[in-house]
């Protein structure tokens, strides 16, 4: 651990040697802000704004100017960050409709995240991918390269910006994949330079085009601004370098010359590569809470398509609703077994800064969102939302020795950490285990890789058990107060009954706010679906109606069941 932790000093990273203490200063200042003449763009009135959204830019502009000068320029600092995902920024009218959405907040001084625009990061790595098998001279007739071209050429006119904003990147991007042409390979590496021109192209046009209005609006590339990670390419790990280092960049300039700092998502820079590296899917979530907590904000903000997260994933089931009201620990969970409105890893500084993180619906501001916060009212809470995690891999391990042979479970779980897997979900007696295994962990590795993997687990563990590997399962995660786990597997279990599914494993984890049921694929959607209609459907999770059907089945077991 000690040697861990020395690894990761700012000195190591080769950062500036007094990163760590600019934290302290940093905090100092935050405390007796030094006044700055200037008052930012983002500080304007509501008025101003209306008054820009009514009569355009230019007259709101001058207005804003005045109101500028005559509030005598105070300094004031970075608020909140604004996080907007890649259906947010989709096309040149969705990216208008996010910097009138910022503007409407004119309270507000944000650090804006962006995402790629759409769904460019897939188009980027299918080009790649393609690059490996078409040669160097097909490269431009690729259908996604015109695709990506298209959308960013047609997004700059549509915004009225100049085309060199991504015209040089556009360049580059091809000379990148015909190189992968070339040498007919991928690695990891390359394909996270190649996915990082997605974040940098839309926060370069959505900068210029701030600035068009008269917004004053500064890019940044994350890899450029202490974003210090692993070396893990297309999963890395953000280091504690990272948080004093992106302040004081942060701070620094808008203390200087304040401008809204547009940021890239989901990128980072390898801290022996000195490469670019990604957070994994969905990563720009963890770039904004990784802000959050750097620069000590009021409010993280992650603007979605959707009204917030759901009670389950709204493609398994339409009727699913908002949950208004989640813990740090719940919605780390939530993530982590696969709901995809959260990155996994997001949840961790915004807890470890206890800067409370707000989900939003870009398309549907007045929606009051998804709070999520280090602790809330559990007493009238039972479940909270129903994940599902497919195509999972799971072992049955069986012991070949006589029960009372301690040891067995030691054994089992050193293979899996000498050979780097992680493990989801466990159900374990004396002389066997039932275990899942973590999916991010074998998606970044190639296919083949994957093979070689599982059958060196496999071999490892037989020496000392009988294994089965079951491949296609799913995991249903019920993430909701685990004082109620009573009630809450009592209902479960009789709407599974009913619809004739069966359970291969049960798990309730010691965060004690999830449990998990593995079941076929086949069977998952069915199954959360029956469980979504029971739980969230008929008005049953509410708590004082669940303990009344409690008293009713304790006293009356055989009879209520039914009733459930
Ligand atoms: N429990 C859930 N709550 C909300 N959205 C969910 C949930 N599970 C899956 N989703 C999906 O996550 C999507 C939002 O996440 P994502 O696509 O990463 O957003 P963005 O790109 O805007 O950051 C939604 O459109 C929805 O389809
Ligand atoms: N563009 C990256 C990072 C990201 O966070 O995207 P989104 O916010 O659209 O999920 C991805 O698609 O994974």
């Amino acid at each position: 651990m000690a040697a861990a932790a020395a690894l990761r000093t700012p000195a190591r990273l080769g950062l500036d040697g007094a990163a760590a203490g600019e934290q302290l200063r940093w905090q100092r200042q935050r405390v007796a802000p030094a006044p700055v003449a200037l008052l930012a763009a983002p500080c304007r009135t509501r008025k101003a704004v209306r008054c820009q959204r009514v009569f355009g830019a230019a007259i709101a502009e001058k207005k804003y100017a005045q109101e500028g000068a005559s509030s005598g320029g105070a300094e004031r600092d970075l608020t909140v960050v604004m996080k907007f995902g890649g259906s947010s920024v989709a096309s040149a009218e969705r990216m208008q409709e996010v910097a009138d959405l910022i503007l409407s907040f004119p309270e507000e001084r944000p650090v804006v995240v962006l995402s790629a625009m759409g769904k460019t990061t897939n188009k980027l790595l299918m080009a790649g991918e393609k690059a490996v098998g078409c040669g160097a001279t097909n490269v431009s007739e690729l259908d996604e390269l015109s695709f990506i071209k298209e959308l960013h050429f047609t997004t700059i006119d549509k915004l009225g910006l100049d085309s060199s904003i991504v015209s040089g990147l556009l360049d580059e991007l091809e000379q990148l994949l015909k190189g992968i042409a070339m040498m007919k390979e991928l690695t990891l590496r390359t394909r996270d330079y190649l996915v990082s021109f997605g974040e940098c192209m839309s926060t370069r046009i959505f900068a210029a085009f701030l600035n068009k209005i008269g917004v004053k609006a500064r890019q940044y590339d994350a890899f450029e601004i202490g974003f210090i990670t692993t070396d893990d390419f297309t999963n890395a790990d953000i280091l504690e370098a990272t948080y004093p280092a992106v302040a004081k960049r942060l701070h620094g300039d808008w203390i200087n010359d304040p401008a809204i700092p547009i940021v890239t998502g989901f990128l980072g820079k390898g801290w022996r590569s000195g490469a670019i590296t990604t957070l994994g899917r969905g990563g720009s979530d963890l770039t904004a809470t990784t802000i959050g907590k750097a620069l000590g904000l009021r409010e993280i903000q992650v603007w979605k398509d959707v009204d917030g997260v759901l009670t389950c994933d709204p493609n398994i089931h339409p009727k699913a609703k908002p949950v208004p009201y989640l813990t740090f620990d719940e919605a780390a969970e939530l993530a982590y077994f696969g709901a995809q409105v959260l990155h996994p890893q997001s949840m961790r500084p915004a807890r470890e800064g206890d800067v409370p993180v707000r989900v939003k619906n870009s398309y549907n501001r007045r929606a009051p969102g998804t709070l999520i916060t280090k602790s809330r009212d559990m007493s009238k809470s039972v479940l909270t939302s129903i994940v599902l995690k497919s195509n999972v891999k799971m072992l049955d391990i069986v012991s070949t020795r006589m029960l009372g042979q301690y040891g067995f479970l030691a054994k089992v779980f050193s293979i899996f950490e000498d050979l780097g897997i992680s493990v989801d979900c466990v159900a374990t007696s004396e002389v066997s285990i039932s275990l899942t295994l973590d999916p991010s962990k074998l998606w970044s590795c190639e296919l083949v890789q994957q093979k070689n993997e599982l059958d060196d687990v496999v071999e490892e563990l037989e020496k000392i058990a009988v294994v089965h590997l079951l491949q296609n399962r799913s995991i249903i995660s019920l993430i909701g107060n685990v004082q109620r786990s009573s009630l809450i597997l009592e209902k479960a279990f009789n709407v599974l009954r009913r619809n004739g599914i069966n359970v291969q494993m049960i798990s309730q984890g010691a965060s004690k706010v999830n449990i998990s049921l593995v079941v076929h694929d086949s069977e998952a959607k069915r199954c959360v679906q029956a469980l979504h209609s029971a739980f969230f459907e008929d008005g049953f999770w509410e708590v004082d109606k669940m303990d009344v059907l409690h008293d009713d089945l304790t006293s009356h077991s055989n009879s209520t069941v039914h009733s459930l």
